[in-house]
This record gives C-alpha cells, sequence and structure tokens, in this order.
C-alpha cells in the first residue's frame, strides 16, 4: 500500500483505493514524436524528450528508425518496419490526448504513409514537420523515395515545416540557397507545397554574422535575426528548435510566438552549453536543461522589464532644462522624486563623453529610487554606461540588431506608429512601443496619429505600449482611458521639463493617471 503522507485539503484518502487518492485531476500539454533514435542523445527523439520536458509539456515517442551515432557520425542506421511504426501510432494516439504531433526522420515512404493514414483517422491540433533528410554530419537519412512521399502527402497536411538550407534546397529540387532573399524566394516555393507555414533555417548562410531565418505564413514575411553562438555544440538544434515550436503550440501558443519563443531557447541553449565537452567528434550535442540550473536565458525574461514602469514616462530635453536654469541631473532627480516610474535622457545636442558622465550621475538618481533610466537612440551610450536600456526609432539603428548588441537584459523601446511597425518591433525582441505623436507638440516635428491611431496599434500590438506626443494634465487622464489594456502609461517632455518647477509638474499628472 502506497505511503501518504501529505493530505491535500483536509481530505482523508480512502484506504486502498487509488481512485479516492488521486487530486484533481489536471491536464499537461502533449506533443507526440515520431522520430528515429539518436544512440549519443544529441538529436532525435532524445532531444524532442529533453526539448519538451525542458519547456513543461509531455512528449510520447514514436520511433521510426534506430541509428548508431555520436560526435562523429552515423556509424548504422536500423529502419524499423511501417507495421511496428503504425503499431506505435495507434498505441498513443488511440489512448493518449495528444495536442501537437512533431516529425523527424521519417526513413522510408511506407512510413511517411502510415504516419498521414493516422493523422487523417486521429486528427491533432497542430503537425509540425521537421523534414530530416541530412544529418549534420552530412550522413543522408531519407532517400528520394521519401521527398516524394512529403511533397504529396505530408506537407500539404502539415501546419509548419522547418527545413534548413540543405533540406529546402533538397525540396525544392537541388536549387542553390545561398542568400536571405534566396530564402524568402524558397519559402514562398515551399509554402506552395501545401503548408500553412514556412521556417527557412539560414544557420549554414556562409558570411552571416547572425543566425537568421524566414518565417512566411503565406502572406507577409519576417526575417528572425540572432547573434550566432560560437560553439562546436550545435548537434541536434533542429530537432530542438521544432519540437519546441510544437510544445509552444501544444501550449496554446501562436504560430509566429510560438517560433520565436523556440529561436529564443535555442539561443539560450546554445550560450549555456558553449563550452561543454561531449564526445570527441566535430560536433557535440548541448543541454537543454538550462531552465533546472536557474539560468538567466532570454526565454524567460519576463522579471526583467516590468511595462507598469511605463505609467509616468519622463523624457529629457536639455533645450528646456538650460530655459529653466536647472541640469539634467537635476531635472532627473525632481522628475522621480515627482514619482515618475522611467526616464528616457534625450539629449540630441550633447557631446558624447559629456552625454557619458550625465548618465552616470542620472543612473545613480534613479538606482537610488529604483527607477529604470534608458538612453535615447544610442547605444554604445547604453553600453558604457550600464543604462536599463535604449530607445530607438524607426529611422535609428533596427530593433534586431539592437537586441544583439545589447543582449536579452537590457530593455528595449521602439517608435511605431502603425501596426506594421508593433509587430515588426516584437518580432524584433524589444520590450516595449512609445506610439505617437498622439497630438501636435513644438517637442519634435512629426506627423500625429491622433488617438484613433494609437487605438489601432494599441489593438495589435503584442508588447506593452506608452503613449507620447502632447501629452499634459489636460489629455493625459482621456489617453489612458481609451480602454485597451496594453497601453501602459504616458510618455511627457514638456508637460514636466518646459515649466518651472518639474517635481510640482510630476507630481500632478502622476495624480491624474494614477
Ligand atoms: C517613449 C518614446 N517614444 C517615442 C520616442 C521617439 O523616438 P524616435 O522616433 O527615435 O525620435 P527621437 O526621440 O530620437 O527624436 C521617444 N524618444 N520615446
Ligand atoms: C520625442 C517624441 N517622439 C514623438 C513621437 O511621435 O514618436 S513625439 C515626441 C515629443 C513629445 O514631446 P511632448 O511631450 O513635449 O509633446
Ligand atoms: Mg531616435
Amino acid at each position: 500500500m502506497a505511503k501518504v503522507e501529505v493530505l491535500c485539503c483536509g481530505q482523508v484518502p480512502f484506504r486502498n483505493n487509488p481512485k479516492t487518492m488521486m487530486t484533481q485531476p489536471s491536464k499537461i500539454p502533449h506533443v507526440l514524436s515520431v522520430a528515429g533514435s539518436d544512440s549519443g542523445a544529441g538529436a532525435g527523439i532524445q532531444a524532442d524528450l529533453k526539448a519538451c520536458a525542458s519547456r513543461h509539456v509531455y512528449c510520447s515517442t514514436v520511433i521510426t528508425a534506430v541509428t548508431a551515432q555520436n560526435t562523429v557520425g552515423v556509424q548504422g542506421v536500423h529502419i524499423l518496419h511501417e507495421h511496428f511504426v503504425a503499431q506505435q501510432l495507434n498505441s498513443v494516439l488511440s489512448d493518449m490526448h495528444v495536442d501537437v504531433v512533431k516529425t523527424g526522420m521519417l526513413p522510408s515512404l511506407g512510413i511517411v504513409k502510415v504516419l498521414c493514414q493516422n493523422l487523417r483517422k486521429f486528427p491533432v491540433k497542430a503537425l509540425v514537420v521537421d523534414p530530416v533528410m541530412i544529418s549534420t554530419s552530412g550522413d543522408v537519412l531519407a532517400g528520394s523515395s521519401v521527398l516524394a512521399g512529403f511533397r504529396e502527402e505530408l506537407l500539404p497536411m502539415a501546419d509548419i515545416v522547418t527545413p534548413n538550407l540543405k533540406e529546402a534546397s533538397v525540396l525544392l529540387g537541388d536549387v542553390p540557397l545561398k542568400s536571405v532573399s534566396d530564402m524568402r524566394a524558397a519559402a514562398k516555393l515551399i509554402h506552395d507545397l501545401g503548408p500553412r507555414n514556412v521556417l527557412v533555417k539560414g544557420g549554414d548562410l556562409p558570411n552571416s554574422l547572425d543566425a537568421i531565418d524566414v518565417f512566411f505564413n503565406g502572406e507577409e514575411f519576417y526575417e528572425l535575426c540572432s547573434s550566432r553562438v560560437n560553439t562546436r555544440n550545435t548537434h541536434g538544434t533542429g530537432c530542438t528548435l521544432a519540437s519546441c515550436i510544437a510544445a509552444e503550440l501544444a501550449k496554446g501558443s501562436s504560430m509566429l510566438s510560438a517560433v520565436k519563443t523556440a529561436k529564443q531557447f535555442i539561443k539560450a541553449a546554445l550560450d549555456y552549453s558553449k563550452d561543454l565537452v561531449i564526445g570527441n567528434g566535430a560536433q557535440g550535442p548541448f543541454d537543454h536543461f538550462l531552465a533546472l540550473k536557474n539560468v538567466n536565458q532570454s526565454a524567460y525574461r519576463q522579471n526583467r522589464f516590468n511595462p507598469d514602469t511605463l505609467l509616468l514616462y519622463a523624457v529629457t530635453d536639455s533645450t528646456m532644462n538650460r530655459k529653466w536654469g536647472r541640469s539634467i541631473a537635476e531635472a532627473v532627480k525632481a522628475a522621480v522624486e515627482g514619482g515618475a516610474t522611467i526616464v528616457q535622457l534625450r539629449e540630441k545636442d550633447i557631446e558624447t563623453r559629456d552625454f557619458l558622465d550625465v548618465a552616470k550621475v542620472c543612473l545613480k538618481i534613479c538606482r537610488s529610487h529604483r527607477v529604470p533610466l534608458l538612453i535615447n537612440d544610442r547605444i554604445d551610450v547604453t553600453l558604457a554606461c550600464d543604462a536599463d536600456g535604449v530607445h530607438i526609432g524607426q529611422s535609428d539603428m533596427p530593433a534586431s540588431l539592437a537586441r544583439t548588441l545589447l543582449g536579452p537584459e537590457k530593455i528595449i523601446g521602439v517608435s511605431c506608429k502603425t501596426p506594421e511597425q508593433a509587430e515588426q518591433a516584437w518580432v524584433d525582441g524589444a520590450d516595449y512601443i512609445g506610439c505617437g505623436g498622439v497630438y501636435p507638440t513644438n517637442t519634435k516635428a512629426n506627423r500625429t496619429i491622433g488617438l484613433d491611431g494609437l487605438k489601432d496599434v494599441c489593438q495589435v500590438s503584442k508588447l506593452p505600449v506608452v503613449a507620447i506626443g502632447g501629452i499634459g494634465l489636460s489629455n493625459a487622464r482621456a489617453i489612458m482611458e481609451i480602454g485597451v489594456p496594453n497601453l501602459k502609461g504616458v510618455a511627457v517632455v514638456s508637460a514636466l521639463f518646459d515649466r518651472e518647477c518639474v517635481l510640482t509638474e510630476t507630481k500632478n499628472l502622476l495624480a491624474v493617471i494614477s
């Protein structure tokens, strides 16, 4: 008899009756991986199990082949008979509630066919196809007959297919793919084969500092960039990425969101494992379980930036402060003492060295009030003084590049006037958007978008929004009440700094928006 040490909710379990000893039934998202076994456990079924476990998703497995492989290469492949693959599929799908099926190595046409039959018989929420054809060591894992099965049966059923450059080339009849524009063309042609979404992975693109993947959903292209991690431990990245996408879809994410999260997870895992030494070959495995080791990952960055800090966003202007006879540091001190919840140093006419000195002083003031300090436009100053982040506009450095340069920890804000710009800011890894100009202002020559433009952007933005432009005591409350939950605050320049007493103006403005 099982020993029960903790009783939940005061319930006394009935002895020897396992049903009454259970707590509330709970459901865990479930991915079924249909793939080959990798004895070295870097890729294949083993990588899929680790990726799903690391993303807190249950993973069942249907094994299509057993490979003898290690960090040197693939020494042997034993393909399972399609009838036995069908039996495994039936065992899992007829009994368990599977949310998402993810496929890896499908080494025979018969296996592709039984898989498609079972997917028709047991429909799932999504099908993620990683078209494994060539191993990272260059060994061929699926012959040309399988290709026909992919093209004719499997891809038309797929919600997403994730080829690398070699696989995309093979799927399209060996077309050469050498640039991001080739990848876009390939994504479109593969989309024509039937999958709802395509992710062409550019990790092997020559002469590229970044890992650029092209995502195409049939309407729009997205270039997803992350800085390349310098490591030998990349074996299994394709399997892990596809499993991670499947895991996020099983949890209920949208497709683009799942892809983005998966890419961040891979980057964090590669960074974390870059010096790991397993095996003597050219390509080692990486460690999926960074989450267990309390590692600060970009995929788990939610504690780093609190969107509520956008409530009263003070943006400095040296002309105004000079006019009223105060230094930038005095202005910032008054603003944070008055209740500003975040500060941006927007100093357009200052020498770099002076900017750096002022930023260091302001940083001390802001840190003592636990208020984040961002720098306008200047990534170099942000890094040099270790400010909390940067705010950039549409004509400044692209946000994806800013993220690469600043790393996962810094806050990045991007100015956006349109829903498309807001979507791109999110793809690029920004943390919030500044949306405006809402009303006309003398502070910056700018096109206004009005309250309706602000609402349009807020409604599509997946990032928190701060409104900017012509905002002050008379209209701030109305802006905060437009009724969109992701509008988190107002950013103001002249209403605080083109006034005699910054402290009083900040307190008054805070009172009307709180
Ligand atoms: C919070 C916030 N939103 C928008 C802007 C404007 O940034 P940008 O478009 O780069 O223009 P400049 O400020 O550089 O003139 C901002 N600074 N802050
Ligand atoms: C810096 C800035 N950016 C804007 C944008 O529309 O992106 S409007 C603006 C100036 C806002 O100043 P004030 O609060 O004095 O109107
Ligand atoms: Mg700018």
